[in-house]
């Protein structure tokens, strides 16, 4: 099975042609002032025309409130919606029946635990992103966690892994957890917030590699 790729924190034509020319299956787009990699709607609008059918489009919100919420869909029409924050089950399961688009649930990995707290999420949401725990952001820090917390998981739902994923060393984090979908971001800039082509082209060809 071919590992997917999600290329997030886009924020440029280039830098978005790059991933998708390197074949990234998924490209993602932070909507979150506080990130480096915050992308105005108009911004992201434009780019959203640049993805072609079979490259699936993520919005990546952290705790946004609902009418804005659904402002953002309008504008964008996202494959995957990613709740990065406090999200509750609830309101997942509320915003997948009413916006009917593909959720997906990012949940910091520090300890086994969270692999069974993750189950009640089951059902509200399509895929559990595992990313290291929140730091200075809620996510895009750059921070590995224990990989091998997944090794002998038994996943009951789609997944992903993130947190620190490189060039260098995304086919270690392949071979110890069977992650079936990658997602970098830091790993993949030359400064906060600027991904470098070489990078994302890197990455990808050593997922491919791997
Ligand atoms: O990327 C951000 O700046 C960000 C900010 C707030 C919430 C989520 C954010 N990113 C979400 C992602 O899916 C990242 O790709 C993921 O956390 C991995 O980031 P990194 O460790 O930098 O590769």
């Amino acid at each position: 099975m071919t590992t997917q790729i999600k290329i997030c924190g886009l924020s440029t034509p280039e830098t978005m042609d790059a991933a998708i020319d390197a074949g990234a299956t998924h490209v993602g787009l932070v909507h979150y002032e506080k990130s480096p990699r915050h992308i105005e709607l108009e911004d992201a609008a434009k780019l959203r025309r640049r993805v072609p059918e079979g490259v699936k489009l993520v919005l990546v919100t952290v705790a946004m409130q609902p009418q804005y919420l659904a402002r953002c869909y309008e504008a964008l029409r996202p494959d995957v919606i990613q709740f990065h924050g406090s999200e509750t089950p609830e309101w997942m399961a509320l915003v997948r029946k009413t916006i009917k688009t593909e959720t997906w649930r990012a949940l910091g990995l520090r300890e086994a635990a969270t692999l069974e707290r993750a189950r009640q999420f089951e059902d509200c949401c399509d895929l559990l992103l595992f990313d290291a725990p929140a730091k200075s952001l809620p996510g895009g820090n750059g921070v590995s966690f224990q990989w091998d917390l997944l090794q002998g998981w038994e996943p009951f739902m789609p997944w992903a892994l993130a947190g620190g994923l490189t060039p260098d060393n995304v086919a270690a984090a392949i071979a110890t957890t069977g992650a079936p979908l990658v997602d970098a971001s830091s790993g993949l800039e030359t400064a906060p917030g600027e991904k470098s082509v070489d990078l994302i082209r890197a990455f990808c060809e050593a997922v491919r590699s791997a």
